[in-house]
């Protein structure tokens, strides 16, 4: 897991590294520019295009007048430094780059006037006119800068965050800062990046590292954590020489309706694939014929017999995919919930939870939630934003001891401890039906095999994410079938590379 900062914390760390490396700031920020310019050049191979390269005043802007001599170095011709000097305040590494671009007679244009900027469409802007030093909303001369580039047609590329955006905290329902097509980011990204609100705002980024203090970074104190791959490899088991089906555990899910039969099917098999030892669906009579002709390797529960049953032999139950809504499957949540054994709640289940709330309090410690936006809101109130849902079910997970996984593109794990574990992968393409009913089974195939809670959930959602990554690599859509017959290749590559 990497820690994941906040603006004040980052500044911190750029000064940590600057006493302890030790290194002067001014080479820190040429670093930083060097990387930035590398990134830069890797996406952007055009020599000949005309880059204009907007300067604020503080250290944002020091990196673009140390990009903008790097560029014209690494042979792009057409480099222009356009400088958005409205502050009272310069800083002393903005100053140093400024001098040095002028006495080292670069041919680079320095242009002071709003006029001269004539952004045309295949030209590209750098945006370094303010970074995380962002204090307060843009106005005056700033926002008007942002909206001449906005209504360009040149491609923007912003240094560190684009001008305008907060780096954490609620993002505010209308956006004018400036709207970048790519961002080069600097060592850790910004909490932010990861909000959908972000979309206004960025379309991808990059983060590039600039050599800052990782072991200092890692001891700071913060609840905010990105998974790694890195984490995965570590907490991952390969299969064991002399396992057996028990070595793997027995899941129960308790899914389906007549006419959702599909999604316990999908969460059954997701569960198989994900290596579950055993697996028995507990589903309406009616789906017996479908899950013995689709998923002969299944078991059958029969659902007059949840009650009477120990459940002691399931080493994980989820209950959810495809249930229904009805007093019935109330019965089957308050049977399960009656049994004090964590449970995986999804989807129906979810939404019978929203409809009884006094349920919330009898679900056990350590049981995992898994809504998308509705559900949650559904269960917990209506947000304006996600900072406040994610803020919400952070709330929510400590006080109930709980694990919450908030879903979306990059989606939120919130543990009982307060930590929030942000999901890298996953993309649009496996934006479809059934892709929670597979995300439900690969938790529970986890959780059976014997991972805690939290190792479960966060195996489950980065893998499932990766599984979608590696097929959108050449295709458009992902379903959630494709999704749960590749995972067992997702994991042997995750296996083999470790060895
Ligand atoms: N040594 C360092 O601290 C390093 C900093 N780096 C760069 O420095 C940036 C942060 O630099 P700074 O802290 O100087 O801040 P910025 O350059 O982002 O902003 C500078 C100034 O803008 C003012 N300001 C903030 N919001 C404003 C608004 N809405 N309207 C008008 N003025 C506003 C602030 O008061 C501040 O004086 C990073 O994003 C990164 O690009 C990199 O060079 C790496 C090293």
């Amino acid at each position: 897991m990497q820690n994941l900062l906040v603006s004040s914390q980052i500044k911190d760390v750029d000064t940590y590294t600057i006493q302890h490396e030790p290194i002067v700031s001014i080479e820190l920020m040429e670093r930083a520019a060097l990387a930035f310019v590398n990134a830069f050049i890797n996406r952007f191979g055009d020599e000949e295009a005309t880059i204009w390269v907007c300067c604020g005043q503080g250290n944002n802007g020091g990196d673009g007048l140390a990009i903008a001599r790097l560029l014209r170095k690494n042979g792009y011709t057409k480099v222009k430094v356009f400088l958005a000097n409205y502050a009272q305040k310069t800083s002393p590494d903005y100053l140093r780059n400024l001098e040095r671009l002028k006495q080292e007679k670069s041919e680079i244009p320095i242009l002071e006037d709003l006029q001269a900027l004539k952004l045309r469409q295949n030209d590209i802007v750098i945006d370094a006119i303010l970074g995380s030093g962002l204090n307060k909303p843009l106005s005056g001369k700033y926002e008007k800068l942002a909206v001449l580039i906005n209504t360009s047609k040149s491609k923007v590329v912003a240094v560190d965050v684009p001008t305008g955006f907060k780096s954490e905290g609620e993002l505010d329902a209308i956006y004018n800062g400036v709207k970048a097509d790519f961002v080069i980011s600097f060592q850790v990204p910004k909490i932010n990046f990861f909000f959908p609100e972000s979309i206004k705002a960025i379309r991808e980024f990059e983060v590039v590292s600039i050599g800052l203090d990782e072991p200092y970074i890692e001891s700071l104190p913060s609840q905010w954590k990105l998974v790694t791959e890195q984490f995965i490899n570590k907490t991952i088991k390969p299969r064991a020489r002399f396992s057996h089906k028990g070595t793997y555990g027995h899941a129960l899910i308790v899914a389906g309706d007549t006419e959702t039969m599909g999604a316990a099917l999908l969460s059954v098999n997701a569960c198989l694939q994900a290596g579950v030892g055993l697996v028995s669906a507990c589903i309406p009579q009616s789906g017996l014929t479908a899950l013995n002709v689709s998923l002969p390797e299944a078991m059958y529960f029969n659902r007059e017999n949840l009650s009477n049953t120990d459940l002691q032999k399931y080493q994980a139950i989820a209950i959810g995919s495809g249930l229904g809504i009805g007093e019935t499957q109330e019965q089957l949540l308050e049977q399960l919930l009656s049994k004090n054994k964590p449970l995986l709640i999804d989807a129906d289940a979810l939404n019978i939870l929203s409809e009884n709330k006094e349920l919330l309090k009898e679900i056990p410690a350590q049981s995992v939630l898994t809504p998308h936006m509705k559900e949650f809101d559904r269960l917990f109130g209506h947000h304006d934003n996600w900072w406040n849902r994610v803020e919400m079910a952070k709330k929510k997970a400590i006080e109930l001891e709980l694990i919450i996984v908030l879903k979306n593109q990059y989606t939120f794990i919130c543990l009982p401890t307060g930590d929030i574990c942000v999901n890298p992968t996953g993309n649009p393409a496996m934006a479809q039906g059934g892709m929670g009913d597979v995300l439900t089974g690969i938790i529970t195939s986890f959780l059976a095999q014997g991972y805690n809670s939290s190792q479960a959930v966060i195996l489950g959602v980065y893998l499932h994410g990766k599984a979608g990554d590696i097929l959108a690599e050449n295709r458009e859509i992902v379903t959630a079938s494709a999704l749960a017959k590749s995972l067992p290749k997702v994991l042997k590559n995750i296996n083999s590379e470790k060895s």
